[in-house]
């Protein structure tokens, strides 16, 4: 069995799929890809059994691309990992070597006041990855990376400077994603979450506050709402929905029963367990 994550060795998916596989019993093989995208690629030719690629995080919000995948491919969410995020800069050269600081969006956009308090004159560059970052930096002393403290053991580089993300606590959700038809797919005992998406059949007055209603009157906890672009005109949304209880539950899978019926299309992702790092 093979577990596809972003690459190379320590990246901040690699610590999620640890903490995942440590409560799997099974020791999946790790494939260490370059970006989000090859994750979802290699899990549809089959290439790997699973994917761990990262769907939101504290300060910055949603990773779009997973989002956007998940709604392009017929894959379930079977876990989702909780991770503290601890960025740091770093680099073989010295502070005023800096010229260029490369990482991954998502790291570059939490670490945004840092990077304009303390390096006005750098050029940004980024990556499919933390790791890939702090690789790439290893060629050239005026690059720096931002990644993990465990990326900088990896990588033989110095750390430059230490939690340097804008917010804290930064915390970063990552979803263990599978074909749909896999038969592996465990079921969910406690801690269950099911996420759907879901695309309104037209536009009318109180479209949304009626599909609410039907986790509302069932006493259904949202644990997220987000809308995305459908992309078919601007203003045209598909919702993206988690909640907490698994569609073994009747009141979780009633209301899903009826949403389905009063909408253009609902996804189903899945019911999973969630793990949040201690
Ligand atoms: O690039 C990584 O290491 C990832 O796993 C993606 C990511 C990037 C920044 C914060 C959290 C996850």
């Amino acid at each position: 069995m093979k577990i596809g994550i972003l690459g190379p060795e320590s990246s901040y998916s690699e610590k999620a799929a640890n903490i995942w596989k440590a409560h799997l019993g099974t020791n999946p093989d790790i494939s260490y890809l370059k970006d989000i995208s090859e994750v979802f690629e290699v899990l549809q030719d089959n290439s790997i059994d699973y994917g761990v690629v990262p769907i939101e995080n504290s300060i910055e919000g949603s990773v779009g691309v997973t989002l956007d995948l998940l709604l392009e491919h017929e894959f379930s969410i079977i876990g989702e990992v909780v991770i503290h995020i601890h960025h740091c800069l770093l680099s073989r050269g010295k502070k005023e070597d800096i010229r260029i600081i490369l990482s991954h969006p998502q790291a570059l956009a939490q670490c945004r006041h840092f990077i304009r308090k303390n390096y006005t004159d750098v050029e940004i560059r980024t990556t499919g990855s933390t790791s890939h970052a702090a690789k790439l930096a290893t060629e050239f002393p005026e690059m720096a990376a931002i990644a993990s403290r465990k990326a900088s053991e990896s990588f033989g580089l110095d750390i430059l400077a230490e939690d340097i993300q804008d917010w804290k606590p930064d915390l970063t959700r990552f979803v263990v994603i599978a074909r749909k038809q896999d038969q592996r797919i465990q079921t969910c005992t406690r801690d269950c979450k099911t996420s759907i998406i879901v695309y309104l059949d037209r536009d009318h007055p109180g479209a949304l506050y009626e599909m609410l209603g039907e986790f509302a009157i069932r006493g259904i906890n949202l644990t997220r709402i987000e809308s995305r672009p459908s992309k078919m005109s601007l203003g045209d949304y598909v919702f993206y929905i988690d909640m907490n209880g698994s569609i073994k539950d009747s009141d979780v899978k009633e209301a899903l029963d009826n949403l389905n019926q009063n909408v253009y299309m609902l996804k189903n992702l899945g019911s999973y367990q969630s793990y949040m790092e201690e």
